[in-house]
């Protein structure tokens, strides 16, 4: 997944020992690498390859015109097709779909299935989408999901995903053919089979201890003894009258969700509900209340589990094999029964009330009374550690938390002393400058995967901890943004780990087959998936306006960009005069309407630049720790401050429920899943249930440069989820007007530039705010020309002009720094201060 090296000397350029040791995770996937030059093929919505039915159809309109058609050459699809193509077949080639006769009612029911590809359109106007979209969630891939039509596609992961929440390959079937216009294509129906026939079948269960593997299906299990790696792990019970148990199963009940309650779920609601939770759209459900399938109609399977017992020292084996038979065993924790290891004592506070979504979510987990290991996936800002956290407080045994940087493990803790009952004394954390255990018998651990995947030069205490953590069992492994981490760094997490039970949570699932077959393999498939749209609708996250807006280069700019390689280019775009007018406008208009604004830009040079030029305060990686809480606090709590700027380290760590505007100058190439998190600074806005309110989210473009390609690339992770983004191509003029200024700022680029490239200076280092979270790094001295190096080279160009220029960019952080003091003064020193002050002035006037 990384395909970028490691970022190189960091600003505060760490000790060795640290460096070894870092627990920073420098994270990308394929979006963060720059591509050579922007594809060919641009389209909006990449496709996989589908079958070239053209060629198809000339050999069908051939072989008619022969008339020696040899039904034996061809697939049963082939030979429906050509039976069924019409006269004006030809016209519509590969998109001819008429020979699919729709059903008489077709228009009462929702969605469509293309034979070819198991792509799926929803029609999401329709009365019962909103149960066909929870359906569909469960069964298939969302591809995207606009305001009308969503698209859906069947893939053997989703099928796979489907069966392990306890779909049948019937009821799918079947509720299918009742939601589509069209009778489920034949090839459909076998696809949904052959995937559905051995997945999910076969759980490894962890009960009183000892591993078992399990199935409602005794021949499968037969079947998989055949094999000899699985017959050598099985252990054979010795019965008390001394025979031998062989070839025999144990059966018991299947498993039931009983007694078992989720925290902080409605109590009273869920007593009321307990026999089936009537009023919420279940899977169950829908067959009653979309498709008028009675419950009893339904086949229930056998619901006694039969189970055969295997040695700890096997497991790896066995799963391998179970994978290579077509068979992945499902991995499940009976903690109830577990009572070997320790109970924590964890609960939710008694104020603390999920939502619904994410109630939802945690019953596909916990449906069956046992924990299923698999992956959540909510949007930003919906509440993915209040997800982990209850997770956590229903299994109530040691838990070990994985996250990708440490201000986010600091975040963890928090999070969990606000939430639950946990005491400071049950949770500890691990990182490069923290180890600590917990006391008792069992407990909280908080740590990055680089951590815990790091294999060499650990310090004494570091590899003390790791023993700490290897040396015991952990009944839940919560593993943060999933799907960002390498996956040779998740083997080694998830090797050296022992954990009954994992839950992966995550905001953007990255869809590429081979990347789901690595989650699928080491953590479980994905349990959830909520929609953002629908949980905009209910006030769960803000309403955001999405605008892209397009800032013509002004010539001298264009003429540069031209001229120049990709890194300097992405500089002028940065720094083009229209765009900073667009963002001064912007700025301007929201401030003005009450709003509070977060500028990002991932770019240090052009986000002390704009900052300083538009008089606002900013943070980026050099600033440190206690500049940075003056701001945010400032930005929070004062009504002078609206705006702040904010590299990269504010796209994930930083909860403003204040911001209520983000505008975009300058972000990391066409990276979807950063245009997903900065949009989380604004989804979690706190006016978002006052009435008519909209977020509103811009991204500033310099028009006719990559920047155009780049933005349409990280757009298409938000479209898919429904945002509609808005061009809006001109804006009224502001800062930089006249040419000379635009001239003055083009050398300021140049120079910072060229200094920039000189040898001994680290041009990836000035990037390097650009590629993942807060790090330890990020608290040292800037590694981009600070501002007062342009300023110098500026003032050496121009001349006396630029003293105004040095005026104008004067900081507004050392504004808040000065006032911040001010403040702080004690009373007694204030009066005293202006008792000077007075002094001074009317000795100046005196003289
Ligand atoms: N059930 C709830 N009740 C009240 N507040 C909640 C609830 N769930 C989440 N929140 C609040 O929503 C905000 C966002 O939560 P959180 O930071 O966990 O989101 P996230 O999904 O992890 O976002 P991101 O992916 O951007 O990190 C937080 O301020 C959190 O306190």
């Amino acid at each position: 997944m990384s395909k970028r090296p490691a970022a190189g000397p960091s600003r505060s350029q760490p000790s060795k020992r640290q460096r070894q040791e870092d627990d920073y995770m420098e994270i990308q996937d394929e979006d963060d690498v720059i591509p050579p030059s922007p594809p060919e093929d641009n389209s909006l919505i990449p496709r996989n390859a589908t079958i070239n039915f053209s060629a198809l159809t000339r050999k069908l309109a051939e072989a008619k015109r022969a008339e020696d058609f040899n039904t034996s050459d061809m697939s049963a699809l082939e030979i429906h097709r050509h039976q069924q193509s019409n006269l004006v077949s030809h016209i519509f080639m590969d998109q001819d779909f008429s020979f699919m006769h729709l059903k008489p009612d077709h228009a009462s029911r929702p969605l469509w299935i293309s034979p070819d590809d198991g792509l799926i359109i929803l029609e999401a106007f329709s009365p019962i989408a909103e149960q066909a979209q929870d359906f569909l969630t469960a069964i298939s891939e969302p591809v995207s999901r606009p305001a009308f039509i969503h698209e859906y596609k069947l893939t053997s992961y989703s099928l796979y995903a489907a069966v392990s929440v306890g779909l049948q390959t019937e009821d799918i079937i079947e509720v299918l053919n009742r939601l589509s216009k069209v009778p489920v294509p034949e090839p459909i129906v076998a696809h949904i089979r052959k995937c559905t026939e051995t997945y999910g079948k076969v759980k490894l269960v962890l009960k009183h201890n000892k591993y078992f593997v399990e199935s409602s299906h005794p021949d499968l299990l037969q079947k998989l003894l055949r094999d000899p790696t699985i017959q050598d792990a099985r252990v054979i019970s010795v019965q008390t009258d001394n025979s031998i148990r062989a070839n025999t199963f144990t059966t018991s009940k299947a498993p039931v969700k009983g007694n078992l309650v989720i925290p902080g779920t409605n109590k009273e609601a869920d007593k009321a509900n307990d026999a089936a939770s009537k009023g919420k759209t279940t899977d169950a459900d829908l067959f009653t209340s979309v498709v008028g399938v009675e419950g009893d109609e339904i086949d229930e399977d056998d619901d006694n589990v039969h189970s055969f017992e295997i040695a700890d020292s096997k497991i790896d084996d066995v799963k391998k094999r179970c994978n290579e038979l077509n068979s992945p065993m499902l991995e499940e924790y009976d903690f109830r029964n577990d009572t070997i290891n320790a109970n924590l004592d964890i609960d939710l506070k008694p104020a603390t009330v999920i939502r619904p979504y994410q109630e939802t979510s945690l019953s596909k987990m916990f449906g069956n009374g046992r924990a299923r290991s698999g992956i959540i996936v909510l949007p930003c800002g919906a509440g993915k550690t209040l997800v982990g956290i209850t997770a956590a407080c229903t299994i109530k045994k040691s838990c070990l938390v994985l996250c990708t940087s440490s201000v986010s493990v600091q975040q963890w803790k928090s999070q969990f002393l606000q939430w639950s009952n946990i005491t400071d004394r049950q949770i500890a954390v691990f990182t490069s400058d923290q180890k600590e255990k917990f006391g008792g018998e069992s407990g909280i651990v908080v740590s990055t995967y680089s951590m815990v995947a790091n294999t060499h030069n650990r310090s004494h205490e570091s590899k003390k901890m790791m023993e700490f953590l290897t040396s015991r069992e952990w009944g839940f492994l919560l593993l943060d943004e999933v799907h960002v981490v390498p996956a040779n760094m998740f083997r080694r997490v998830v090797t050296t780990i022992k954990a009954h039970s994992k839950l992966g949570l995550t905001a953007t699932l990255v869809r590429e087959d081979d990347k789901i077959a690595d989650l699928n393999y080491m953590i479980g498939p994905k349990l959830y998936e909520a929609n953002w749209m629908d949980l905009a609708a209910k006030g769960h996250i803000a309403n955001v306006q999405c605008a892209e807006v397009w800032c013509s280069m002004t010539p001298e700019f264009y003429h540069e960009y031209l001229r120049e390689q990709s890194r300097k280019r992405a500089l002028l775009y940065c720094m083009n005069p229209n765009k900073f007018q667009a963002c001064q406008y912007l700025i301007n208009y929201h401030e003005e309407r009450g709003d509070k604004i977060i500028v990002f830009s991932d770019n240090v040079f052009a986000l002390e630049a704009y900052a300083k030029k538009l008089k606002k305060p900013y943070i980026h990686g050099g600033t440190g720790q206690t500049e940075r809480m003056r701001v945010l606090q400032y930005f929070q709590h004062n009504p002078a401050v609206s705006t702040i700027f904010l590299s990269k380290v504010g796209d994930t760590s930083i909860d403003l429920p204040e911001a209520t505007c983000l505008i975009q100058i300058s972000s990391h190439f066409g990276s979807r899943r950063q245009e997903a998190q900065r949009l989380g600074r604004i989804l979690r806005a706190k006016r978002r249930n006052d009435e008519g309110f909209n977020a509103f989210f811009y991204s500033l473009v310099s028009k006719d440069t990559q920047e155009m390609f780049y933005s349409t690339k990280r757009q298409q992770f938000l479209i898919d989820q429904g945002y509609a983004f808005k061009v809006i191509t001109s804006l009224d003029d502001l800062v930089y007007r006249t040419r000379d200024e635009q001239l003055e700022l083009l050398q300021s680029v140049l120079i910072a530039h060229e200094a920039d490239a000189e040898p001994g200076s680290d041009v990836r280092a000035s990037e390097g705010d650009l590629a993942g979270t807060i790090t330890s790094k990020d608290f040292g001295p800037t590694r981009f020309p600070a501002a007062h190096r342009t300023t110098s080279s500026l003032t050496s160009l121009s001349g006396a002009q630029n003293m105004a220029y040095m005026e104008q960019n004067k900081s507004m952080n050392k504004s808040l720094a000065k006032s911040a003091a001010n403040n702080s003064r004690h009373k007694l020193f204030a009066k005293r201060d202006r008792e000077k002050v007075a002094a001074r002035k009317e000795a100046k006037k005196a003289t």
